[in-house]
């Protein structure tokens, strides 16, 4: 598959790929990226799993705009990031993003549909490797590479 991946976010030799889990069965619901009670969340849900790929869609409206008519950049690396995020949690432990490295290959117009991808490169120790693509019918609009950490549960505990 073609990724962007820079040294940091390729799995060294030996890392391994586990099979992805069922997804989590309580997701919080004020997640920008999936929460059902996040007001201006993007609100993705899975589409496909087959226990190496997840797969979602994400559809661009009005309030995703950068230039006019067009998606910004950030919301479309949101989107990438809940997607590759997920897979991340999929392998059963919790992670969160350490590093995120996208590519913006076409520009993505309002209400445009973007069917996205994401799967799991290797898992090194506390490092798991994740790649994602975006595609808008049927042409690659965006990518990416990400390294997620795994966390202890106290890194999800409320902040005063
Ligand atoms: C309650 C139920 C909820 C259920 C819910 C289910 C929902 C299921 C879907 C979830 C989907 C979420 C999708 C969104 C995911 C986010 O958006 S998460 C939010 C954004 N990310 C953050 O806020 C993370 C903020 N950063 C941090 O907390 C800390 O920097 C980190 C990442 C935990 C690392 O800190 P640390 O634990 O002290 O680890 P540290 O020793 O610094 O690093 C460990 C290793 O990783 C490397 N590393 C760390 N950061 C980097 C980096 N940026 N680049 C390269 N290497 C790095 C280090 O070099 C080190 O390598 P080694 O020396 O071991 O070889």
């Amino acid at each position: 598959m073609t990724t962007p991946a820079s040294a940091k976010t390729t799995p060294p030799t030996g890392a391994v790929v586990p099979a992805l889990k069922e997804p989590p069965p309580t997701e919080y619901d004020g997640c920008f990226g999936c929460g059902d009670q996040a007001s201006d969340g993007i609100r993705l849900k899975h589409t496909g799993l087959d226990g190496k790929v997840a797969e979602t869609a994400f559809t661009v409206v009005e309030a995703h705009q950068g230039a006019p008519g067009l998606a910004h950049g950030g919301i479309l690396a949101a989107a990438l990031d809940e997607a590759l995020g997920s897979v991340a949690w999929m392998l059963g432990k919790r992670y969160v993003t350490g590093r995120l490295e996208t590519d913006f290959l076409t520009p993505v117009p309002v209400g445009s549909t973007v069917q996205l991808r994401a799967w799991c490169t290797g898992v090194d120790g506390r490092k798991a490797y994740l790649e994602g693509e975006g595609h808008v019918d049927g042409k690659l609009a965006v990518r990416a590479a990400a390294l997620f950490i795994e966390v202890p549960e106290e890194h999800f505990e409320e902040r005063p």
